[in-house]
């Protein structure tokens, strides 16, 4: 293995995954820590946890031990991807997570970019802008668990970590990987912010950053690794799934919002409610049986809007709300996956952390994408699909559309 990429969400780690075997890397996602080795040929080796938003300590912890099993695979270079929307509270997760592995690597010039501008996520002057907003008018202010208030990502991640937080401009960046490069060494010991508009800024990035041995950033900061590494793609092979499917949707995001009530208008939908898990007003099996008694594959879904989120926060603690819905979902996806359900589409990044957990998956393959950022992935040795989608990806139709792709139709 050459290159290891630590991921702190499940549908970031498919997320990068996707640009690394696009890129040519042959890639295996993980969910969470191997037992074993990594199978032979492995290029770049992708460890999903879930450590965006655990405590402090728990992320670190979990965070250095998947570097020393890359490290043990032959990994030359460590990439800590964190969100295109940068998720994170004041407490961390990315500043203590990226000097704790730098303390690790030895290094001491990380390069830390979120832009993922295939996704309308960019970086200038050091702001984060998610397509022609502010990260702090995005949406992501309402954020469940990591509302994102401030768009200046160097104020940002100085309030996480006590090394200096420095900036390469666009400037820089486009007079390409050379001028990036010794820009870094100039800089000193620093997280460097990089500015980055499109995908051919981050090519430049991935070249300047050849030789570091740690990178933080979205999966845009991939575009160019593969190449560092002499990679080629190669096209890839992918057979679908036939057989029951369901939809699985705890993410609030607006973007996924807008998914559910386009899908639940053509296919049978069941709304979970927050009240009802915590008052154990709802029964799994009676679940269970309501999705495979469906002719087309149906939706599950708590997606709420802010207000409704909000009212539950209050009346039963933000962590407890969360746990409730993230366990039911857990539950139901291994229920569902003995009962012979075969494709499983997730939407949310916790919500797919759990959904991965509960059907104890271990390895993933990497199979097409679907939409930017979010690949077809089969569990391995297993006759089950997967498509595990960041809250904010994916076009109005994605449902309908990762169910083909898993399916083969597409
Ligand atoms: N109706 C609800 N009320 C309160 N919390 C909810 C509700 N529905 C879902 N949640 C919780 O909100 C969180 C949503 O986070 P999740 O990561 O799944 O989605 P997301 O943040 O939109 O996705 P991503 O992290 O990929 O951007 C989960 O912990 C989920 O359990
Ligand atoms: O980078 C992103 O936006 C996604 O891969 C993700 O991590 C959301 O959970």
């Amino acid at each position: 293995m050459k290159l290891g990429v630590i991921a702190d969400d499940f549908t970031g780690a498919s997320d990068i995954a996707l640009t690394l075997s696009e890129g040519g890397m042959r890639s295996a996602q993980y969910v969470g820590i191997p037992d074993g080795p990594a199978e032979a040929g492995t290029e770049a080796g992708i460890v999903g946890l879930k450590s965006r938003t655990v405590p402090v300590d728990e992320a670190v912890e979990k965070s250095l031990k998947a570097c020393g099993w890359l490290l043990e695979q032959g990994c030359e270079q460590i990439v800590f991807k964190i969100c295109s929307t940068f998720d994170s509270t004041d407490d961390g997760n990315i500043g203590p997570v990226a000097s704790a592995l730098a303390g690790r690597l030895d290094e001491t010039s990380v390069l830390v970019c979120p832009a993922f501008p295939e996704n309308g996520r960019t970086v200038y002057e050091g702001h984060l802008f998610v397509k022609d907003n502010l990260l702090s008018e995005s949406g992501m202010q309402n954020h469940p668990l990591t509302p994102m208030r401030d768009p200046d990502l160097r104020r940002v991640l100085a309030r996480q970590t006590d090394w200096p937080v420095t900036h390469v401009p666009i400037s820089t960046v486009r007079e390409g990987a050379d001028a990036i490069a010794s820009g870094l060494s100039r800089a000193g010991k620093a997280m460097i912010i990089a500015d980055a508009i499109r995908n051919e800024d981050l090519v430049e990035i991935g070249g300047a950053a050849k030789d570091r041995k740690l990178i933080v950033g979205g999966s845009g900061i991939a575009l160019g690794l593969p190449g560092n590494f002499g990679a080629r793609s190669d096209g890839g092979r992918w057979t679908g799934l036939g057989g029951k499917a369901v939809v699985l949707s705890g993410s609030c995001s607006t973007t996924t919002r807008g998914q559910v009530e386009k899908y639940l208008s053509v296919a049978p939908s069941r709304e979970i409610a927050v009240a009802d898990l915590m008052k154990e007003q709802l029964s799994l099996q009676e679940l269970v049986e309501w999705v495979l008694q469906q002719d087309m594959p149906p939706l599950v879904y708590s997606s709420a809007d802010p207000e409704t989120v909000a009212a539950a926060q209050r009346e039963f603690g933000k962590a407890e709300s969360s746990e409730s819905v993230e366990r039911l979902f857990s539950d139901l996806a291994a229920a569902l996956s003995q009962s012979g359900v075969t494709r499983i589409v997730v939407a949310g990044g916790e919500t797919s952390g759990a959904v991965v957990s509960g059907l104890q998956a271990e390895t993933l393959e990497i199979g097409p994408r679907i939409a930017p950022g979010v690949p077809a992935l089969k569990v391995c040795g297993r006759g089950l699909a997967l498509a595990l989608k960041s809250g904010n990806f994916g076009g109005p139709d994605f449902f309908s559309e990762a169910l083909s792709v898993l399916e083969g139709r597409a």
